[in-house]
């Protein structure tokens, strides 16, 4: 048996399974879910019948899967993603199948989707809005300020790696990890920003599409990327994808969009012009907000449906933030570390960056020395520790 944290020897193209005795997997359903179900019912005074679902919902994910209930709007499409795992335990089935439906039926239990007052709270909402109201938050904007006077080169580097760093804001992650992660330093194992700014030239007329991930923290340096590349010219359009409901605890929907543009405003120098940006940039249809229903799917990218397929075959490159958007890109799956991400990615209808903190076991696109470099250093654990991150590109 591995030790905590370290990976089990699977095959290479193994689906990451729950059950994989003592994985990172099973470490979030049997520990990460539990917690968060508390979390969430003690931030908000639900009453009787909220507190029964929520219950039931503690109840359920230690033991087997239950379709949703016969009015849920989406029962037949979670009935066809779910047909070969509904009925059987949550610990034995693939990982990123599991986290998508616990967080369909955690919406559920808090009465999301049901018509009555509880319709569209969003449960996570208190924990964003902490977030952004931290001294670390307003600190981080004010450092904007002296941003203006520095060379073109180093602005862009600021402002990609601000946001790549900005991907620790993450609370499901936190709930785990406490803030120990965040507080360590990043180290990048694979670093492919210069062929990210090659496609990006000043003055191009280029797309670009960025997937969001987190609110908050993580998505007030997205906004402020995207608006460093319409401004310098390095984009003509931007189409900015959220949730389309609440996910994965912190995932970014369009109303934390405008909450994030609202603390720029409110932060006053160059924030509030960079929101000032923004908003202009929102009317005229440079920046474009999308929240595709595929975003909270269980699918992969190589299962993405058509429309959304050929809205990426537009961009002169998609940017995927964060885990989950790089566990779909790849496949969440073990595959060897050394795997080409050129190939793996290879499906993909357009350039494609991945910004990423590594905070679960999927990984390719490592040079072997690098990848025995952190084993010598840290066994496995530098997969999911939070403390490294990576900037990967398929031209
Ligand atoms: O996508 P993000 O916000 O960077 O990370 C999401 C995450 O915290 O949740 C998943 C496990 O629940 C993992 O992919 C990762 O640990």
């Amino acid at each position: 048996m591995p030790e905590p944290g370290e990976t089990p020897a699977t095959a290479p193209d193994a689906p990451v399974i729950v059950s994989e005795p003592g994985s990172f997997a099973h470490g979030v359903l049997t520990e990460r879910h539990p917690a968060l179900i508390e979390k969430v019912r003690a931030a908000f005074p639900y009453g009787p019948g909220r507190r029964r679902a929520l219950d039931a919902l503690a109840r359920e994910i230690t033991g087997a899967i239950e379709p949703l209930g016969p009015d849920a709007a989406d029962r037949d499409r979670w009935q066809r993603w779910g047909a070969p795992y509904i009925g059987r335990s949550w610990l034995d089935v693939p990982f990123l199948w599991a986290e998508a439906y616990f967080y369909r039926k955690l919406l559920g239990a808090v009465g999301y989707f049901d018509e009555g007052p509880w319709q569209g709270i969003d449960p996570f909402r208190p924990f964003k809005e902490a977030e952004l109201g931290t001294t670390e938050a307003r600190e981080e904007l004010a450092a904007l300020d002296g941003l203006a006077t520095r060379p073109p080169a180093e602005q862009d580097a600021a402002l990609l790696h601000g946001a790549l760093w900005g991907n620790r804001a993450d609370l499901g992650f936190r709930i785990s990890a406490g803030d120990r992660a965040a507080a360590e330093d990043t180290a990048l194992v694979a670093d492919d920003s210069a062929a990210l700014w090659s496609l990006l030239p000043a003055g191009a007329r280029a797309t670009v599409h960025l997937v969001a991930d987190n609110a908050g923290r993580e998505l007030v340096p997205d906004l402020l990327l995207v608006d460093h590349l319409l401004r310098r010219h390095r984009a003509d359009r931007v189409v900015l994808h959220v949730k389309p409901r609440p996910y994965y605890v912190s995932d970014a929907t369009m109303a934390d969009t405008l909450d994030c543009l609202r603390h720029c405003g409110a932060a006053g120098g160059a924030a509030a012009e960079a929101a000032r940006r923004l908003r202009d940039a929102l009317r005229r249809g440079r920046l474009d907000v999308s929240a595709h229903p595929f975003f909270c799917s269980p699918l992969t990218y190589e299962e993405m449906p058509g429309d959304l397929r050929e809205r990426f075959a537009g961009a002169t490159v998609t940017v995927l933030k964060g885990d989950l958007n790089y566990r779909r890109l790849v496949g969440d799956r073990h595959w060897p570390p050394t795997t080409s991400f050129t190939d793996r990615t290879a499906y993909f209808p357009s350039p494609v960056a991945a910004l990423r903190i590594l905070k679960s076991d999927v990984i390719v696109g490592l040079g072997p020395r690098t990848e025995a470099s952190l084993v010598a250093a840290r066994g496995q654990r530098w997969r999911t520790s939070g403390e490294h991150a990576l900037i990967q590109v398929r031209h």
